[in-house]
């Protein structure tokens, strides 16, 4: 499913980090590390953010050399999501429906599992932390991504939600959705019988298979 060969990222601040090869299989993975390790550095680099050295493929599909239709198979969740603060969830999620190519009847169905109310109408800068984590929630399951890459996804939602997500990504999983979940937290870790953990250390990955 994903293939990253010769990956090489460096910042400015000196942190590297280099990953020769890896090969993920259709299903869910798991990404353990510590603060800093470099899980979003990841992350953000195989969603096409941050620029990178080396080669980074989705079915098949290179970023580098189709990035418009590798980001359509790709849908991606931040730990801590960021959004215009004048704009409200339903234009975010008007906006990203359609570059997703989402079915309208998505929306309505995401909005009860994940518990958006009437606030989607009302301003960003309106939003708690809760509510910013299921605009960027929301967005990440639209459209019909081969992998859902979800950083911290269980963090400053509510134990309703938090169970209700757990269904969703079994129910994509089902579906054929590859997923791609980091965690500093231990607690969801037994919701999935993950495909491999990769764990992460200054910059440096090692895979196991579970
Ligand atoms: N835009 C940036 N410019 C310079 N350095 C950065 C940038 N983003 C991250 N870093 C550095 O890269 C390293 C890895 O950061 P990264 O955000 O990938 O870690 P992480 O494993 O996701 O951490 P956390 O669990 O705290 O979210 C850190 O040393 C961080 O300071």
């Amino acid at each position: 499913m994903l293939e990253i060969q010769h990956f090489k990222k460096t910042y400015p601040t000196g942190f590297q980090m280099e990953i020769d090869s890896l090969h993920l299989a259709k299903g869910i993975h798991l990404i353990k590390g510590e603060n800093g390790s470099g899980k979003s550095t990841l992350l953000k680099a195989v969603v096409g953010i941050h620029d990178f050295e080396g080669e980074i493929k989705l079915d098949g599909i290179s970023l580098k050399k189709e990035p418009i239709s590798f980001r359509k198979l790709v849908n991606y969740s931040e730990a801590e999501p960021l959004f215009p603060d004048f704009l409200s969830m339903d234009e975010l999620i008007a906006f990203a429906a359609e570059t997703k190519g989402a079915d309208q009847s998505q929306i309505p169905v995401l909005k009860e599992i994940l518990g958006i109310g009437d606030f989607s109408k009302n301003p960003i800068a309106t939003y708690s932390s809760g509510m910013l984590k299921k605009t960027g929630l929301i967005l990440a399951f639209l459209g019909k991504p081969s992998l859902i890459i979800l950083d911290e996804p269980y963090t400053t939602i509510d134990v309703g939600t938090q169970q209700r997500l757990t269904e969703l990504i079994h129910r994509e999983l089902e579906g054929g959705v590859s997923f791609l979940l980091t965690s500093h937290i231990a607690d969801f870790e037994e919701f999935f019988a993950y495909d491999s953990v990769l764990t992460i250390a200054d910059g440096n990955l090692i895979q196991s298979h579970e």
